[in-house]
């Protein structure tokens, strides 16, 4: 099955002389692991803003797990978001009020469907979240302090195991390793990769570091705009 299909996708912010995104096509098949790889401003942010569905399509076509994000409505496609897409941010995007399990367990009261996975499969939402931060390597003693006490490397696992809650179909990381140090990041690779092979999810992954593409099935490189313009 094909987790994401493109055919023609462009994408140009007002103000540009050009294009920001423009792909012929791309295919990623379900439980693959996808590196995509670009400088900076060729456009990474854009492309997975438009695959989370947070940006409409401007042109082309985009298929999600087999549905057609340019007939969805905003409202379907955050809801789709909700159930299906974990979502790794470069700065963790946690939530420093909250407690580590109130962190991890935020996707499942934000969708039904994440929910009643982690319910089967643990029991109970604290149960899921219980195991994915212990198999992150994330201390019993911290689940209920701040995030804000963690290191960074925890902080990071942790917003793992909240992207992986109720085994949505799709994770999509962004940049999340660029605040790690060499040991975190190889240790980090191997175990995000692992545990989206155990929940069987497709892993998007997109950096400006091109030696992390040795992690991945697939990759591809975003052409750099400032390339083209020197041309
Ligand atoms: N909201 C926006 N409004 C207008 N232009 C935008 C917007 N977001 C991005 N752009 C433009 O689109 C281009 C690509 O930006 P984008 O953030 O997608 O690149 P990136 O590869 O993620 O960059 P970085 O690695 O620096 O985060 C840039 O020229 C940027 O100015």
């Amino acid at each position: 099955m094909t987790a994401i299909s493109i055919e023609s996708l462009i994408h140009t912010w007002p103000g540009q002389s050009h294009a920001t995104l423009d792909i012929k096509e791309l295919n990623i098949n379900a439980g693959d692991t996808f590196f995509i790889h670009g400088a900076s401003g060729s456009g990474k942010s854009t492309l997975l803003n438009i695959l989370a569905g947070v940006l409409s399509i401007q042109s082309g076509k985009l298929e999600v797990l087999g549905q057609n994000f340019a007939t969805m409505s905003h409202a379907q496609r955050d809801k789709f978001r909700a159930d299906n897409i974990g979502y790794i941010f470069q700065q963790f995007n946690l939530l420093p009020y909250l407690t580590v399990m109130e962190n991890v367990t935020l996707p499942c009261h934000a969708s039904k469907q994440r929910e009643r996975n982690a319910i089967e499969q643990y029991g109970s939402v604290e149960e899921a979240a219980h195991y994915g931060l212990t198999s992150l390597n994330i201390p019993k003693a911290l689940f209920h302090t701040s995030v804000m006490r963690l290191s960074v490397g925890q902080q990071q696992r942790v917003a793992a195991a909240r992207a992986l809650i109720g085994n949505p179909s799709i994770i999509i990381a962004d940049e999340p390793t660029s605040a790690l140090d060499h040991d975190n990041i190889q240790n980090f690779m191997e175990t995000l990769k692992q545990k989206c092979s155990e929940i069987n999810s497709t892993l998007v992954f997109v950096s400006h570091d091109r030696t992390l593409a040795e992690f991945f099935g697939q990759s591809m490189t975003l052409p750099s705009r400032l390339q083209e313009a020197e041309q």
